[in-house]
């Protein structure tokens, strides 16, 4: 069976190809902005939209390629407060970002959804406590000089294998659900599917 990974997503793409796993990549096409206004519109929790946009964007490839096993996945930050971070606009936004992670706690959840015709078949949800330590002004600016706009296509606005580990004094979970899919259920699901060797 083919593996087809529905994401565009840099990170996603190195970490199955770093373990490893033979897939082609396709994109989704889904209007991600569109459908988590919905979403947070009905009050979903962070956690259920990351599997939502993860499901909608397996199902939307799954659709088009219905033999195929289609991986699709999403990843959300959620504050404490229960408000959520979307990929910075612009610099300025990067920074404000920053300041609001900047001394707290915050989740990064990383879903992942498997479909086949068009169905989900498997699914999973993985959260990673990250400690953000006190961030001033001037490494804010610092940091966004050497980070921006590299980090313009990551929720958080870190890269966690690059500069962004500067941010954190402690981080609970797996770097791979930081990265963006929580790798070791989905390399367990890839066994049971007979696509990787058991
Ligand atoms: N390299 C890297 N990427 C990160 C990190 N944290 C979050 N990301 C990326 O932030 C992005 C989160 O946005 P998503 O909407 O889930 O995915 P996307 O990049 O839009 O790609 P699609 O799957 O096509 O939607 C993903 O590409 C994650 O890999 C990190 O520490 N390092």
């Amino acid at each position: 069976m083919r593996l087809v990974l529905a994401s565009k997503s840099a990170s996603r793409r190195a970490m199955l190809t770093a373990a490893g796993v033979v897939f082609e990549s396709a994109s989704a096409s889904v209007d991600e902005e569109a459908a988590k206004a919905a979403l947070r519109a009905d009050g979903v929790a962070p956690r259920d939209l990351a599997d939502a946009l993860a499901e909608l964007k397996a199902l939307r490839v799954s659709h088009r390629d219905p033999e195929a096993l289609v991986l699709g996945s999403d990843s959300v930050v959620a504050l404490e407060d229960g408000s959520m971070l979307d990929k910075p606009a612009d610099r300025a936004e990067a920074a404000d970002h920053l300041r609001r992670l900047s001394g707290k706690r915050h989740e990064l959840i990383s879903a992942a959804v498997m479909a086949i015709d068009g169905k989900p078949v498997w699914r999973v949800v993985d959260r990673a406590k990250m400690h953000v330590r006190p961030l001033s002004e001037n490494f804010i600016e610092a940091y966004l000089d050497l980070e921006w706009p590299g980090i313009s296509g990551c929720v958080g606005c870190y890269r966690i294998e690059g500069p962004g580990a500067q941010l954190f004094t402690r981080i609970e979970g797996s770097q791979f659900t930081v990265l963006g899919l929580p790798l070791l259920p989905v390399l367990d699901y890839l066994r049971v599917r007979g696509i990787l060797a058991s």
